[in-house]
């Protein structure tokens, strides 16, 4: 892969880019393998980030997503709207558009959006709205707000995913459990792996999942939740061992309702950009059996995203 570009966009300082090279994973994912998590970044020049914007990272895009997406076996792609790009949809769509059926999406839009602007969605392969609750990431959004979008999108099946900090849940645990729609938490609610994995901090977690079935998990991110690492680079093939029993958990626990993803390019990375192939390699640790990775790769995302193949 060429090394990213950046428009002429100026990224945040200390941006880190997408790592280029990924190593060839040993571990093979299973046919029709879903990347139930990844964005696109512009490119600036064509699709300019949103002015209300966080941060401005490197390019990634449509083309050096699907090229990853083959290198790593993966035969599909969720790409879920980045908040660099606020509720402007058009580089998730136009990605979508261009993937010849092989990516859906999920994206950000406010009170204001119309049902044709749903619709147009739909049709390109939209099949959920993103609820960010990370301060450093976006503004405030009122939840009367939030419940009336996802009020509105259930009409088209759609679902909504929601991303947050472990220590936020308590707070924001009756406005999740009223949505009336599948929910799908990102990277397991960014736990602190420093706890234990059956404190009360990821038990309330699990619960969360214990008692409404309709609450999904992506597995994901453990280069962003790692304290220990080590880092997946240099061939590491045992990286982040203090996320895996969080991650195994789940994974064991609610085996139907879980989901993995790169998370490439990978925003706000501050430590270190993993190697995406090695990060392919965590999964067996994760998912212990071919039935889990089955499930968690293939029948579950095809199950979400893809209904009418299954
Ligand atoms: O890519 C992720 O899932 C995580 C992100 C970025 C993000 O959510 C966004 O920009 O929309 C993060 O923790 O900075």
């Amino acid at each position: 892969m060429s090394k990213p570009t950046t428009g002429d966009f100026t990224k945040t300082s200390g941006w880190m880019d997408w790592y280029t090279g990924p190593a060839k994973p040993r571990f093979t994912v299973p046919a029709g393998a879903v990347d139930a998590h990844c964005h696109v970044f512009g490119p600036g020049a064509e699709f300019p980030f949103a002015p209300e914007r966080k941060y401005t990272p490197c390019d990634a895009s449509k083309a050096e997503l699907y090229a990853l997406r083959d290198h790593l076996g993966f035969a599909r792609n969720v790409v879920v709207q980045a908040t660099c790009h606020g509720a402007d949809n058009r580089a998730m769509v136009d990605a979508l558009v261009h993937s010849q059926g092989r990516a859906r999406g999920v994206a950000t839009v406010k009170r204001s959006v119309s049902d044709a602007e749903i619709q147009a969605m739909h049709d390109a392969g939209v099949r959920g709205v993103r609820f960010n609750f990370v301060k450093r990431l976006v503004d405030f959004t009122p939840k009367d707000e939030l419940l009336e979008i996802a009020s509105r999108i259930a009409k088209w099946n759609w679902h909504v995913v929601i991303y947050f900090e472990a220590v936020d849940l308590p707070e924001l645990w009756d406005f999740f459990t009223a949505l009336p729609t599948t929910v799908v938490v990102d990277h397991m609610g960014r736990p602190d792996v420093n706890k234990p994995v059956d404190g009360p901090e990821f038990e309330l977690f699990v619960k969360f999942m214990r008692e409404h079935t309709n609450v999904w998990s992506k597995v994901s991110c453990p280069e962003r939740l790692s304290v220990t690492g080590p880092k997946a680079l240099n061939g590491e093939q045992n990286a982040y061992t203090d996320v895996i029993p969080f991650a195994k958990r789940i994974v064991d626990e609610f085996p139907d309702r879980v989901l993995w993803g790169t998370d490439w390019p990978h925003p706000n990375l501050k430590d270190h950009m993993p190697d995406d192939g090695l990060l392919v390699d965590f999964i067996p640790h994760i998912a212990t059996t071919a039935e889990l990775q089955q499930k968690l790769l293939v029948t579950n995302p095809m199950r979400l995203y893809w209904p009418e193949e299954v």
